[in-house]
């Protein structure tokens, strides 16, 4: 990515703490071309309309990129009202002050927007119906990013992992050290996502200054089941540990997950030209992190 300096962006990144968030901060320590400014959850809380106001009235930024999210997707069922309020209610107050302020929004989306009967990888044409509030919360927030901005990206990401936060890579490493068998669910399909090569593509649309806004897709290349996910973790860190594939209905869980949430990146990989990584080269390079 190489950029002149005479027009230096300012790139306000919100959820800073997230996974997301903290490989925006990672890659901004070596990256010097933009001017980021990053707000955790503390010095910014997304549901107070006059916190954003008041920070958009006093600096102008070019980019926002919306990391912050209600992510917990079981306890999402007995909490739908701060689901909602973070990953809707919040992004419409987002998207106001963007649309005010003529700031370009980045907004992170979800595979749990659809319902996961389709059996081929869903494209950016295809109708979402959430199975979960998550799933709901999230596809509320696309929708008011839709209806109030022009200029925005919404990327649609899945199975997202890093050496930060919480994740499923992380979740197996720890159960492995504490269990001599594991059970993991082998008939949900979709495709792992490290958030840092997520990161550095968001950054490559902005250096790009894509101006195809819309929707797209973004996960690592190819797809899989969680079982196989687990399998292929314990392999590359040469855990030795027994893997069960079961199916959904004996790993009992408050939110139903899709069957099939395969992403398809066609458009992004013709639009935003984009070269994404294959899943297991990503965990390979990111598992030496973990
Ligand atoms: N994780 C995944 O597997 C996937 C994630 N996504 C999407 O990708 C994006 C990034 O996810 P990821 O980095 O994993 O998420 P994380 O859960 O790791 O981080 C989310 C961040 O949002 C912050 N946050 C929550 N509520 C607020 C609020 N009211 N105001 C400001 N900040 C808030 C949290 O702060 P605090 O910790 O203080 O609450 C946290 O730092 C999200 O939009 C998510 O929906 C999409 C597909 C898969
Ligand atoms: C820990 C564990 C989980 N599982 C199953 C439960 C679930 O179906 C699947 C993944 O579990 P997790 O709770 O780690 O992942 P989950 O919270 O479902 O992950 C989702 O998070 C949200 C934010 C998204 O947007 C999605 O793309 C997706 O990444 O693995 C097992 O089968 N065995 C296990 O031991
Ligand atoms: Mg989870």
């Amino acid at each position: 990515m190489v950029e002149s300096n005479n027009k230096r962006l300012k790139i306000l990144i919100l959820g800073a703490n997230g996974q997301l968030g903290t490989c925006f901060q990672d890659i901004a320590k070596k990256y010097l071309y933009y001017d980021f400014n990053f707000k955790t959850s503390q010095q910014l809380d997304l549901t107070e309309k006059e916190q954003i106001s008041s920070l958009f009235s006093n600096e102008k930024f070019d980019y926002c990129i919306n990391c912050a999210a209600y992510t917990s997707v079981d306890k999402a069922e007995t909490d739908q009202e701060n689901a909602f309020l973070v990953n809707a209610e919040a992004v419409r107050f987002l998207a106001e002050a963007c649309k005010t302020t003529n700031t370009i929004l980045i907004h992170i989306s979800t595979d749990f927007v659809f319902d996961g009967t389709k059996t081929t990888p869903y494209n950016e044409e295809d109708l979402p119906n959430p199975i979960n509030v998550y799933g709901a919360s999230k596809l509320k927030g696309e929708q008011y990013v839709q209806n109030i901005l022009k200029q925005y990206f919404i990327i649609r990401t899945s199975w997202v992992y890093s050496e930060y936060g919480h994740n499923f890579v992380k979740t197996m490493l720890r159960l492995s050290a504490e269990r001599d068998e594991l059970n993991v669910v082998n008939d949900q399909i979709g495709s792992p996502t490290y958030a840092g090569d997520l990161a550095k593509d968001i950054l490559q649309i902005i250096s790009a200054r894509a101006t195809h806004y819309g929707l797209y897709h973004y996960t690592n290349e190819g797809n899989i089941s969680w079982y196989d996910f687990a399998k292929t973790i314990f392999e590359i860190k040469e855990v030795k540990i027994k893997v069960n594939p079961i199916s959904s209905k004996d790993y009992p869980t408050p939110a139903k997950r899709p069957a099939y949430s395969t992403l398809d990146k066609t458009k992004t990989k013709q639009m935003l030209k984009l070269n994404i990584r294959d899943w297991r080269y990503s965990l390979m390079l990111s598992l030496n992190k973990i």
